[in-house]
């Protein structure tokens, strides 16, 4: 295959892949051509809030074709086109051949969250020592045990094992949260997101583990009160939410929050403190698990 590099400002991007798909490209990519320098910008923010921007300043963007001509007449096509003024064709290179799904599987490999308890992509064999073990590959939700808010949630869970409790994971994503309380004997888990990709996942990852989730939907689905609740979104919505979420823990039951940064900890006290005390109770990479009981 051959790759057609362009750069493009940010009110190019969208009619120039548009052409290169029109252009049979196989695949089109786009690239922040001033990613690691000073002019590196952010495009996502917050769940809710709308992103900072809507492109980059200087976009490369990556067009696959089958063969060398197809990429040379694509570019000679793009240039005679008005929207491509100031843009510029950077090159077309051969991309050598490499089992790309062998190469994106080796960059997952199994995460250990305590010494016994493991999250292992389907294609890796359990490690030996590992007495519970969620199967889960990486895919469109959010979750595969890698991120320092997963891995606490799932340490909390590990250290304090349902047994016998119903349990809501609220913002389930890939349904990791709701999984590993099910594996350790929750009797009825309900699991909810505002992305119906993230629901699809859960029913998927669910099944593939042999758990039986009770509910899994919108964030409608939750009714009544847990004696768990987890929820691993972000600071922000975690303020808005704070009513509700304290309305779903049942008297005596566990709130455990994830997804807030060691610098957020006062905003979130704050935002709890008329429903739950809430405190830290875990620490990794910046990031803090804050929990109350109710
Ligand atoms: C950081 S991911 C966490 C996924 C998984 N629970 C985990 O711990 O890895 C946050 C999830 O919350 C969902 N989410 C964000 N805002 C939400 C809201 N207001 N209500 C319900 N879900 C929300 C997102 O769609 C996303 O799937």
């Amino acid at each position: 295959m051959f790759e057609l590099r362009l750069l493009c400002g940010e009110d190019q991007v969208e009619s120039v892949s548009e052409a290169l798909e029109a252009l049979d490209a196989l695949s089109v990519s786009v690239e922040d051509a001033d990613a690691q320098t000073e002019a590196e910008q952010a495009l996502f923010g917050e769940p809710g809030l709308p992103p900072p921007r809507e492109g980059w300043q200087h976009s490369r963007v990556l067009a696959l074709f089958p063969e060398r001509p197809a990429a040379e007449e694509a570019a000679r096509l793009l240039q005679a086109q008005d929207f491509f003024a100031g843009a510029q064709v950077l090159g077309i290179e051969p991309v050598a051949d490499q089992d790309w799904v062998r190469l994106t599987q080796s960059q997952f490999a199994p995460v250990d969250i305590t010494p016994e308890f493991w999250i292992v992509p389907t294609w890796h064999e359990p490690p030996a020592q590992a007495k519970q073990v969620i199967r889960l590959d990486p895919g469109l939700a959010f979750g595969t045990g890698t991120h320092p808010t997963t891995r606490m949630c799932l340490r909390w869970i590990a250290a304090h094992p349902p047994q016998g409790r119903t349990v809501l994971d609220y913002g389930c994503g890939s349904g990791i949260l709701a999984i590993g309380a099910a594996k350790f004997g929750a009797s009825a888990v309900d699991a909810v997101d505002i992305d119906e990709a993230a629901v699809r996942a859960t029913n998927d990852n669910a099944t593939a583990n042999k758990v039986a989730l009770r509910k899994v939907g919108l964030p409608d689905a939750a009714q009544g009160r847990y004696d768990v609740v987890l929820a691993n979104i972000l600071a922000t919505p975690l303020k808005v939410l704070a009513p509700l979420l304290c309305g779903h823990v049942a008297a005596g039951g566990s709130l455990v929050l994830a997804g807030i940064l060691e610098r957020q900890e006062a905003e979130l006290v704050q935002a709890y403190a008329p429903h739950a005390k809430l405190q830290v109770s875990d620490r990794e990479d910046g990031w803090i698990l804050m929990t109350a009981s109710l």
